[in-house]
């Protein structure tokens, strides 16, 4: 640009500031982009609608090693990666009911390329199963620097290649987790838009490499906050995902939330009943979501099995709109009976098996709004909570 702000003679393109001819039409306005293609959308939306069919949810199995090592030390076992595909193996070959209720399974990047004692992959008995593989493709959580002890999510500069090498091997959807935590001055601003773009610039990659993306904000239930506190950092935090998802044009059809359902802090002094956690809950995602988007898969997030189950169940009969399927993505309140059961013993695979069975059936129910509390009783006393 020359001295005085104007267009040097014969270069292209517009000036670099100010306004131009053509200046707001279709080619120069931020709002232009390309939905995907109607093949795209579609496979995308087909995906997203069979995880949250009705009475189905999913089955998040994607601890990571380190998260992995707490579980098996709670009940004895080595962390290796034999006792890992063992434990993987036992989810995965129970008995084909399991299917009734679980649409899909979130696997770590081992779990993918495991296989089974006869050398089946761990993978082909889901699938066989009728169960939809997932994976985890965040790289962790990292420290914001200068923050209050805040993180973000990395995993994004090679994450195009590995998605399109985990849908040739068979995974259809990704799970990515971000974390937010509640304190007096948190979450803050610069947690809440980072958190926001990384899972949004996540959602967009998945979906080019025809894999429907679980965004998933966690607030954690860290602190002695309310109710109230939580419902309003869960709203600020989906207000914040969702204009970030539409900022980077993400096909909402084609995606899946995976939130913390709004609960009182874990130090509160205040009680609950879980109708008013499910009225915090659905309030905040009638405040927040759009209806475009499928479903949404909630966390257990430190809850008991039979915590999640009833506050699951709540959630979908609490009088308010639901828009959305209401469902499940438990880790630690669908596994805290089978690896109890399991024990890393081989005699007790069945036993293991069969609290899974147990346990999807509970939230399958809760899932629709049917589950009678107490009616499924599992290897462990109600109240029992596995820590992060
Ligand atoms: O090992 P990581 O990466 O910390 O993952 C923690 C777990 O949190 C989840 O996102 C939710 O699990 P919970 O239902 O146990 O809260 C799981 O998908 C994941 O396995």
């Amino acid at each position: 640009m020359g001295a005085k702000g104007k267009k040097k003679k014969g270069k292209k393109g517009p000036p670099e500031s100010g306004w131009w001819p053509g200046f707001g039409t279709k080619a120069t306005m931020s709002t232009y982009f390309q939905y995907p293609t109607p093949e795209l959308q579609e496979e995308l939306r087909k995906i997203a609608q069979a995880i949250v069919a009705p009475g189905k949810g999913i089955l998040a199995a994607d601890e990571s090693t380190g998260t992995m090592g707490k579980r098996l030390q709670d009940i004895g076992v080595e962390n290796t990666e034999e006792n890992r595909r063992k434990y993987r193996q036992l989810l995965f070959s129970s008995d084909a009911a399991l299917s009734e209720n679980i649409s899909g399974v979130i696997l770590f990047h081992e779990t993918l390329y495991q296989k089974a004692d006869d050398g089946t992959p761990l993978v082909t008995l889901l699938e066989k199963r009728g169960i939809i593989p997932g994976i985890k493709v965040d790289k962790g959580v990292v420290p914001l620097f200068g923050s209050e002890d805040e993180c973000t999510t990395q995993g994004l500069d090679d994450l195009a290649q590995r998605c399109a090498q985990y849908k040739k091997d068979g995974c259809h959807f990704a799970k990515w987790r971000c974390v937010l935590k509640i304190g007096r001055f948190t979450p803050s601003y610069q947690a809440i838009m980072e958190n926001a773009n990384v899972l949004a610039r996540y959602a967009s990659i998945c979906q080019s490499q025809r894999i429907v993306p679980i965004v998933e904000p966690e607030v954690l239930p860290d602190g002695e906050h309310d109710l109230d506190r939580a419902q309003k950092v869960t709203e600020v935090v989906l207000a914040a995902v969702y204009k970030a998802l539409s900022d980077h044009h993400v096909y909402l059809e084609g995606t899946l939330l995976k939130p913390n359902m709004v609960t009182p802090g874990q130090g509160c002094k205040k009680t609950y009943t879980p109708m008013d956690i499910g009225r915090a809950t659905v309030t905040a995602l009638l405040r927040t979501v759009p209806a475009a988007v499928p479903g949404v898969t909630f966390l257990s997030g430190g809850q008991s099995e039979e915590e999640a189950s009833v506050n699951l169940n709540a959630i979908n009969t609490v009088d308010l709109k639901r828009p959305w399927a209401l469902t499940f993505s438990y880790g630690r309140a669908l596994q805290a009976s089978v690896l109890r059961a399991w024990a890393g013993k081989p005699e007790n695979v069945l036993a293991g098996q069969q609290e899974l069975i147990k346990r999807a059936k509970a939230n399958g129910q809760a899932s629709q709004g049917k589950y009678v509390a107490g009616s499924v009783t599992g290897g462990l006393e109600s109240g029992f909570k596995i820590p992060i």
